[in-house]
Formats: C-alpha cells, structure tokens, sequence
C-alpha cells in the first residue's frame, strides 16, 4: 500500500483540499476510486509518493514474549509481594504463638 504526502498539492487539487483532508491518515483509494481520477491525474499522483505500507501483522518471536512478559511482569508485580508479605505476618504470628 503506497503512502502519499499531499500538502503541497492541496491547494491545487481540482476536487478541492476539504475531500483530501476528510481523507487523510487513512487508506483512501476506495475514495480516490470513486472520484473517477484520470490516467494523468494518476501520473501526477506519483510525485508525491512517499512511501510504501506493508499491512502485514508483525511476526511473533521470542523477543516479543519476552517483553510481553516483563510488561506483564510491571503491571501485576503487587501479586508476588502480597503473596510474600502474608507469609511474612503469618510466620510472625505462628512464632509469637510458640
Ligand atoms: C495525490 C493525490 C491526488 C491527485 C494528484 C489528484 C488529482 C486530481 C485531478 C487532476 C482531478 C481532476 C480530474 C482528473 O483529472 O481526474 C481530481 C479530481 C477529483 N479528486 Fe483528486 N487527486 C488526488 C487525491 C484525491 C483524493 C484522496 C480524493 C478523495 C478523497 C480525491 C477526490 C477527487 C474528486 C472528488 C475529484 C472530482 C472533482 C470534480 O469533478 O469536481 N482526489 N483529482
């Protein structure tokens, strides 16, 4: 999927620059398509490509585990701690009863 950068050609647009901004920071071909665009407004177009998208999903690897892991690891670290401070207070009291 190509990427465009159109600032430069709002203000020359011949459908005018509202229906491109309503467009922007989106896929826009279905819109692009529908306005019926010539084969020299299609030549014009490519001056302004900036870029290519690759829509596919990243790939999973191990890298990605592990950091999935230790954002896990951030977000419930209060479970280990609880788990440890009980314990704690439980011998406490287990040794004062002796
Ligand atoms: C770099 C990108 C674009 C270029 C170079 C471009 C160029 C042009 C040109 C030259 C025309 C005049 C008719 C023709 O020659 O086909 C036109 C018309 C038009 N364009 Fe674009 N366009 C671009 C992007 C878009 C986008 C993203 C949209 C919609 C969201 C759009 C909507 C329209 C409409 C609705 C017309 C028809 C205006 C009318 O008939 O009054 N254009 N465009």
């Amino acid at each position: 999927m190509q990427v465009y950068d159109v600032t430069q050609y709002l203000d020359d647009h011949p459908g005018g620059d509202d229906v491109i901004l309503a467009a922007t920071g989106k896929d826009a071909t279905e819109e692009f398509e529908d306005a019926g665009h010539s084969k020299s407004a299609r030549e014009l177009m490519e001056q302004y490509c900036i870029g290519e998208l690759d829509p596919s999903p990243p790939v999973s690897t191990k890298h990605c585990y592990s950091e999935k892991f230790m954002q896990l690891t951030k977000q419930y670290w209060a479970v280990p701690v609880t788990v440890v401070g009980i314990s704690v207070v439980v011998s406490f009291l287990y040794l004062r009863k002796k």
